[in-house]
């Protein structure tokens, strides 16, 4: 039985499909034509055997053979269109889910990305519906035609001789009960090869992103055990779904075959008899392929559907994922549009935050404020909160506790489009695009023109570098940017975060060391931005953060000092033993923070 589950993923496949209603109409239409031809052929052949092949009634026998043969070619006609529009109708479908999936998973929430490995949602946009494109929309369409034909088959035959077709009726009991149970257990089967697949993908993504990692520490028969545990899964589970599959195959086969050495014994004696004309017998016999074989290849086509509900379960998981403010209650646009055009202040109150429901809390009554044209710096030992910080004032998480103020707005209800043009984010991991420099600075948008990369590159001390390279703001960059370096890629990021144009830059400074004159050039332009623009910067250089308005010191999650440099400096308290842990600092415009572990 088709469950109920099972129901919902076909109204939702449907809902796709629907939109291509006139291609399959066409598609369908050439059923009813399929099927007369297909009746009309056997009865075809009784005229020619019964009436035409007697010694002198020759007469009208090249007519029925050329009408036999028009039948033959529309039926091949009427096949060849019915899986064309079908097949396109579900080609069709499962591109635009793909579409849909597609923008439904850049919609979903950091805590979804937190949680699912990149190979597992990678699995879903490719092998699933892969699963579905492929054995879904076959399957049903070989269903379809053979469920329908085998009927018009079988009424054919109760119309010829109901005896006979009583014969063939006893078979299917035993092959119904048969196919019911081995369904059951290939759709076990099958969501295990999906899942083991969809978790070994996860591990292969993983193990590729790091390999330069996994064999700098030689590390790679462990990998490859862990995968070998995957692979294993899933070719057991493959192994039963060939043995289920073989099995019913050959047992359906041997049945068919019986049945059809039950049908000549039987009816060769009603047509000694006189009670059965041969003309009848042969035709039967005939018809007999066109019962038997849909009914073996039902078995199969059964299984591939069951091949595309466990991939129909597992889309389906990701269209009822929370999309990131889906269920927020969000003020309209509109009334943001004013209120929101320039930034005036951001203040933190007592906010609290934890990555999950049952986490620990990672901030702690965090509070501070930050207005128009000041610079804020946040500096602390590693794990001690700054990201996660700005993460919250991206709204890239959304449930803190407290409260958070956007130019007097609470955060929480500002939609995250409305907000954006505000913020400009230098990310700590640079990440770089397989694609050209002025893409990776301008990220395509339309509104950044070329004259705002070539500033912006500018702006950061990077337009020099960019006019050394082949092809200059045109040099086409390698896989996650490894035809630069370290320096070259963290001034590009730089640019893009100034192309973006947002009144406030966020800027989480990269630890990773560069060389002097790139790390000049950064410092630079750092340097720059204190002097210019509101900015919110999460530093590991004293050089950055000597002359911001307000520094704060975190310590696991709370703000344990907070005031400008030298008042922290005459504290004597963490923020010096922080810096006074660096030798010279004071003479060293460019030392760096201490990063305790
Ligand atoms: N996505 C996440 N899910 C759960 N915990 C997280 C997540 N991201 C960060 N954390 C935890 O939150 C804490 C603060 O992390 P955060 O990245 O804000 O630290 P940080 O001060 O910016 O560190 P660093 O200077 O090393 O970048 C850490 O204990 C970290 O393990």
């Amino acid at each position: 039985m088709i469950k109920s589950l099972d129901l919902a993923y076909l109204k939702h496949f449907y809902h796709f499909a629907s939109r291509y209603k006139k291609t399959a109409v066409i598609g369908l239409l050439m059923m009813p034509i399929s099927v007369a031809a297909n009746l009309l052929f056997p009865w075809l052949v009784i005229q020619v055997i019964d009436k035409h092949l007697t010694p002198g009634k020759y007469t009208g026998l090249m007519t029925l053979i050329a009408v036999m043969l028009v039948v033959l070619i529309v039926n091949y006609i009427a096949d060849a269109v019915y899986t064309y529009c079908l097949r396109k109708t579900g080609q069709k479908a499962v591109f635009d889910i793909r579409m849909a999936l597609f923008a439904r998973i850049l919609k979903l929430p950091r805590t979804y990305f937190d949680k699912t490995p990149t190979g597992v949602t990678l699995s879903r946009l490719t092998s699933d519906l892969e699963a579905i494109g492929e054995s879904f929309v076959l399957g049903v369409l070989s269903l379809l035609k053979d469920s329908i034909n085998t009927l018009a088959v079988l009424i054919f035959m109760f119309f010829i001789n109901w005896q006979l077709a009583l014969l063939v009726l006893l078979v299917f009991p035993p092959v119904l009960m048969l196919t019911q149970y081995v369904r059951n257990r290939l759709r076990e089967m099958f969501a295990i090869t999906r899942s083991s697949l969809a978790k070994g993908t996860g591990f292969l993504q993983e193990c590729l992103l790091g390999v330069k990692t996994v064999q700098l520490y030689g590390a790679e028969e462990e990998v490859e055990a862990k995968y070998h545990g995957y692979t294993e899964d899933f070719l057991r589970a493959q192994l039963k779904t060939n043995k289920y599959d073989a099995t019913l195959f050959s047992v359906i086969s041997g049945i068919t075959t019986i049945t059809i050495g039950l049908i000549i014994w039987y009816g060769s004696g009603k047509v000694l008899a006189g009670a059965v004309s041969l003309g009848v017998l042969i035709a039967f016999i005939n018809t007999l392929e066109k019962v038997f074989v849909p009914l073996r290849d039902f078995t199969s086509q059964i299984a591939a559907i069951q091949r595309s509900f466990a991939a129909f379960e597992h889309i389906e998981e990701l269209f009822v994922q929370e999309l990131e403010e889906e269920g927020k209650t969000l003020l309209p646009a509109e009334s943001l549009k004013d209120k929101l055009a320039n930034f005036d202040s951001l203040e933190f109150k007592n906010v609290r935050f934890r990555y999950n429901n049952t986490g620990p809390y990672i901030l702690h009554d965090v509070s501070f404020t930050l207005n128009k044209g000041e610079q804020l710096a946040l500096v602390g030992t590693t794990g001690s909160g700054k990201s996660t910080i700005i993460r919250i004032m991206n709204k890239a998480y959304m449930d803190y506790e407290g409260s958070i103020l956007l130019n007097g707005i609470e955060l929480s209800s500002i939609p995250k489009a409305s907000m954006l043009h505000l913020f400009s984010l230098m990310q700590q991991d640079v990440f770089l695009f397989e694609e050209n420099i002025h893409f990776n600075i301008s990220l395509g948008a339309a509104q950044i023109s070329d004259e705002a990369v070539v500033d912006a590159a500018q702006y950061v001390y990077a337009h020099d570098f960019i006019l050394g390279l082949p092809g200059q703001y045109q040099f086409e960059l390698k896989k996650s940017g490894s035809n630069m370096s370290a320096g070259q890629a963290q001034l590009i990021s730089f640019a893009r975060a100034v192309a973006q144009g947002g009144q406030v830059m966020m800027l989480d400074e990269a630890t990773s060391s560069v060389d002097s004159i790139t790390e000049n050039l950064i410092q630079k332009a750092i340097a720059r931005l204190f002097a210019e623009k509101t900015v919110i910067a999460i530093a590991h250089r004293l050089s950055t953060i000597r002359h911001s308005d307000q520094i704060l010191v975190l310590n696991q999650g709370k703000i344990v000092e907070q005031g400008r440099h030298e008042d922290l400096l005459a504290m004597n308290g963490v923020y010096s033993s922080l810096l006074t842990d660096d030798d010279n600092i004071e003479d060293d415009e460019g030392a760096l923070l201490p990063e305790p572990a």
